[in-house]
């Protein structure tokens, strides 16, 4: 069974009304109203195959539009149901899927949607999918030029290769003898990734020794995609604007124990040229500086002897002792009801499911707590807690009723 709901959280049920005024549903697709827009979710294509496309009414012009959306979307079930939450976001439960994979939410003017939407001129959406509880953190890691960063997240990767993924940034260098295009880098021109930030498409991005470098939206979803913790190898200035992103990182800052070994480990490496070795020398030394900015990393290591290193960065994540257990109970057998109706009392929601087809002993009902969310697009949005509460079925009868 899942968690018990806390008592305190079940108070007030009684309060709880059933959700009609924001959200409309008709089959496929849902009508959610905020201030002057109608956001549309759902429906067919065309072809009258099932899509989670989104469009937008504006009540005061009577002109439908279609925003950009950012991040990936839901695939379509049997239909969902809509839960306007801060008035910046709406919760999308997709029907009859497993509650670990079918709690989504559209953020509609969350600060990530705005800023985009200055950006791009263009009104702006971007999914982004519910993990329960506190989840992982994704783990950016800075530092000079051959301090061993690849050397340090290779060794993680080895070791825990289900735990961790790597993001696959881009960058317009050239690739080295060994690197292999989407695996290191996705190595691309110029104006092709200057065009793909402007469309927004990218979490960061930065000049570094003379290369354009950036992290895309799709490769931090690709590794949270296949269930595992994100790990981003970017500079400073990178780590400073996802510092500033809703992505809630752990921020870990590698030092060299003498710029004489990071210049010695930079020539044995072999890979640059002894302009590029210099030019990255000269920029180590601002990296070291701003590596100690206040505020920005949350932990400095040295990287002297690789194996003290490493173990000291296991330990920084915690993976001696408690590799994954930040995670909620599974639930992962419990399905989000086919037909359930909802009813909302502030950042409450109740999921109220009909008789259970199975006739299994599996709960139909739920309440999902959505009052300490965090992060966001364009990642994961953590924390929404969903309680298992078919035990109280029979107190709950009388919603139904209003
Ligand atoms: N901002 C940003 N920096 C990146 C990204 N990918 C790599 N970098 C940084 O770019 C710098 C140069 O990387 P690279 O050319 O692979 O050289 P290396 O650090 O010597 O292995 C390093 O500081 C990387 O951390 C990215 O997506 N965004
Ligand atoms: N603790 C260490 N002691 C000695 N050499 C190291 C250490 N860590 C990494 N190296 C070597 O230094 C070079 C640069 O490491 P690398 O992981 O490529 O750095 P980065 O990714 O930070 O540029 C590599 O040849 C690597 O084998």
């Amino acid at each position: 069974m899942g968690e018990e709901a806390p008592e305190n959280l079940l108070e007030g049920l009684d309060k709880f009304s059933p959700l009609q005024s924001d959200s409309e549903s008709q089959g496929y697709q849902t009508a959610t109203t905020i201030g002057d827009k109608i956001y549309v979710i759902g429906g067919s294509d065309d072809g009258a195959k099932l899509s989670m496309n989104v469009k937008v009414f504006n009540k005061l012009t009577r002109i439908w539009s279609i925003p950009t959306v950012l991040g990936t979307k839901p695939v379509p079930s049997k239909g969902h149901s809509a839960v306007l939450l801060n008035n910046d976001r709406i919760l999308i439960l997709m029907r009859d899927s497993p509650l670990n994979d079918g709690t989504w939410f559209l953020e509609v003017s969350t600060p990530f949607v705005k800023e985009k939407n200055k950006i791009l001129g263009t009104e702006v959406v971007a999914w982004s999918k519910g993990v329960r509880g506190d989840g992982p953190k994704p783990i950016v890691i800075s530092g000079p030029s051959g301090v061993g960063k690849g050397t340090l997240i290779s060794k993680l990767m080895k070791e825990f290769p289900s735990t961790f993924g790597f993001s696959v940034s881009h960058t317009t260098r050239a690739p080295r003898e060994k690197e292999v295009d989407g695996v290191h880098y996705h190595f691309t021109e110029r104006s092709k990734m200057e065009k793909e930030i402007k469309d927004g498409k990218f979490l960061e991005s930065a000049s570094v020794h003379g290369n354009l470098y950036g992290t895309s939206i799709e490769a931090v979803e690709a590794v949270t995609d296949a269930g595992k913790r994100c790990i981003l190898d970017i500079d400073v200035q990178g780590a400073r604007s996802v510092r500033a992103s809703s992505l809630e990182a752990i921020f870990i800052f590698i030092c060299p124990p003498s710029l004489e070994e990071l210049e010695k480990r930079l020539r044995e490496r072999g890979t640059e040229t002894e302009e590029q070795v210099q030019k990255r020398l000269r920029n180590a030394k601002a990296e070291l500086d701003q590596g100690k900015s206040p505020g920005l990393f949350d932990h400095i290591l040295v990287n002297d002897d690789l194996e003290t290193c490493y173990k000291n960065l296991k330990q920084t994540l915690g993976l001696d002792e408690t590799a994954d257990a930040s995670h909620q109970p599974s639930m992962k057998n419990y399905q989000i009801p086919l037909c359930h109706s909802i009813s909302k009392k502030d950042k409450k929601i109740l999921i109220h499911g009909g008789s259970n087809e199975l006739g299994a002993a599996t709960p139909t009902s739920f309440l999902l707590d959505a009052s300490s969310l965090k992060g966001g697009a364009p990642g994961r949005t953590r924390g929404p807690k969903i309680y298992a509460i078919d035990s109280l079925i029979d107190s709950l009868n009388w919603i139904e009723q209003l």
